[in-house]
């Protein structure tokens, strides 16, 4: 039998209601099919796009010849491995990642890390984008070209021999107290049993710089407050962080610990003024820049007034008044370029005189011996300087274990750094540190630790190689304050401690916090040495 569908089935109303339900849903199917084939094609674009633009980037040096889709080595960058470093370093004299859309060079070999250090005209420092935000803008370290040396020059005076000398009581009393505490934790707290000593290295660091660059105008309290917190400071500074200051992320918590360390320098400079307006001494880096303002201010009075000034009443150098928040803001870039480095530094010393006691013993007669065996006599700078053991021992320790391994500078404009290949604007480059000073070459058997180069060797005529400090004009401000410092700790540690190394299968395994620290972070054990 013939069915008339049409005889009972309204057409129009059945045909429009099949039509519409079968079109409303091949059209939604086919919208999501081009909605997902889209966002595929866009993928495979930026996909293509992003691994065309690192070949391209690339050409002329090594590096991987893929990069994992947009992140990168992101992940390995928050776990950084030492050994991926040198891995790296070996791969060529200048090599390359690129980590989400910042790609990156780096500079092995000792030249091409010079030439790097010393092309001003095409580089400069490079910070993360959180440095603005903790440091400041305005922070001097953020300046370039002329407006940088003009600026540093005016800091020149607080590190000079006669400067050096005028803080030296400050450390040694820094100095006292802390080997009391050392022995009171290892004997007391600990019962006698070994714990890593890194972090107290990094509290005793800190309250030293604070008392060399601010005397007693900060309490102890604020300086451990400081010491703690600056782990948030170099966590928030990393070069692989969350761009934006999100509440409860490390930037976040850096930025409080930087406002807060901030804050405490701002009064700190407050009291200073005060102080030396009363004609009060100079005790620390404060005092030194202030009183150097001060002089300047007077000074120019006088001109303005029309008196005659003899030369000789000049001071060194014309200084203009700078506000407490400048003085805070510059104070803390010393403590910013110095805690981390001289934490390291401390932690390895300490670790590789208890390894060597051949070594300790000639440091402990070299102090004993330059103090006519008063082991209480206090620091000097003749004292230090006329040290040959002790600076042999410090330096040796700064090249085999250099805090800082690569210095990141960002390429300001295309810097044609070999005939083959020029770093684009905007890209990262990074000389490195410790291949120069692992350079058998320079430093035979670079990977034994041996003071004995600094003493009958050939190590001081290495300069080229010695770029523990830098090179060109940012190098390390206070590289000589550095060195002394920790020949003068180490020192009067030989003659006023014991210390034993509980050394564990991590001891000699590198940890890359901003700077080095041995894996263990340096289990020791401290005693009194009686005289
Ligand atoms: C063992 C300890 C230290 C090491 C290994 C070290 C290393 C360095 C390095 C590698 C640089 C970068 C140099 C460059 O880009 O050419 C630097 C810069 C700097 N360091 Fe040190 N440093 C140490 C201690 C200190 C201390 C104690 C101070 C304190 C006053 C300090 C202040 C500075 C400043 C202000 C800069 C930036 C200079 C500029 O940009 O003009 N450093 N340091």
């Amino acid at each position: 039998m013939e069915v008339n569908n049409t005889a009972f089935v309204s057409p129009a109303a059945n045909a429009q209601y099949g039509f519409a339900q079968t079109s409303g849903f091949v059209e939604r199917i086919l919208e999501q099919l081009n909605f997902w084939s889209v966002a595929l094609t866009l993928l495979l674009v930026a996909i293509t796009y992003d691994q065309c633009s690192y070949k391209l980037q690339k050409h002329g040096i090594v590096g991987p010849a893929w990069k994992t889709p947009f992140i990168g080595p992101f992940l390995d960058s928050m776990r950084p491995d030492f050994r991926k470093y040198q891995a790296k370093w070996a791969s060529g004299e200048l090599s390359c990642v690129s980590v989400f859309h910042k790609f990156v060079v780096i500079a092995s070999t000792r030249d091409m890390a010079r030439k790097i250090f010393n092309s001003p005209a095409f580089v400069k420092p490079c910070v993360v984008d959180a440095a603005y935000k903790l440091l400041r803008p305005t922070n001097w370290v953020f300046l370039d070209g002329k407006e940088h040396v003009d600026y540093r020059k005016g800091l020149n005076g607080l590190f000079t021999r006669q400067a050096l000398e005028v803080y030296l009581p400050g450390q040694e009393e820094v100095y006292n107290k802390y080997f009391k505490m050392f022995v009171d934790i290892s004997q007391n707290e600990m019962g006698g049993e070994p714990r890593p000593f890194m972090p107290v290295f990094r509290e005793l660091m800190c309250a030293v710089s604070c008392r060399t660059f601010v005397g007693h105008y900060m309490s102890e309290k604020v300086v451990k407050k400081i010491a703690h917190d600056f782990y948030l400071i170099t966590a928030a500074l990393e070069l692989v962080n969350f761009p934006i200051i999100l509440p409860l992320t490390k930037s976040w918590y850096g930025k409080k610990a930087a406002d807060m360390t901030l804050d405490e320098f701002a009064k700190c400079a407050a009291k200073a003024k005060v102080r030396m307006a009363a004609g009060g001494d100079v005790t620390c880096i404060m005092d030194a820049w202030i009183k150097q303002m001060q002089d300047s201010a007077r000074y120019r009075e006088r001109i303005a007034k029309g008196e005659q000034v003899d030369a000789s009443e000049k001071p060194p150098q014309l200084l203009r008044d700078f506000t407490d928040w400048e003085i805070s803001q510059t104070i803390f870039t010393f403590l910013f370029a110095s805690q981390d480095a001289t934490s390291s530094a401390s932690t390895w010393l300490f670790q590789l005189m208890a390894d060597r006691p051949e070594w300790l013993d000639k440091v402990r007669e070299e102090n004993l011996r330059l103090r006519g065996g008063d082991r209480n006599a206090p620091f000097s700078m003749d004292l230090l300087e006329s040290m040959v053991t002790t600076r042999a021992v410090v330096k040796e320790t700064l090249r085999y274990r250099p805090p800082v391994i690569m210095v990141p500078y960002l390429v300001k404009k295309d810097y044609p750094v070999t005939p083959n290949f020029t770093a684009k604007k905007g890209q990262m480059i990074i000389p490195s540190v410790w291949p120069a000073t692992h350079d058998p070459e320079a430093y035979p058997d670079p990977d034994s630790y041996d003071p004995e180069r600094w003493i009958s060797g050939n190590a001081d005529e290495q300069v080229k190689n010695w770029l523990v400090f830098g090179t060109g004009p940012h190098y390390c401000l206070g590289q000589t304050y550095a060195q002394l410092n920790l020949m003068a700790m180490i020192g009067k540690a030989s003659m006023f401690l014991d210390w034993e190394h509980f050394a564990t299968d991590k001891s000699e395994d590198i940890e890359v916090f901003a700077t080095i620290f041995p894996m263990d972070h340096c289990k020791l054990v401290f005693k009194d040495r009686p005289e």
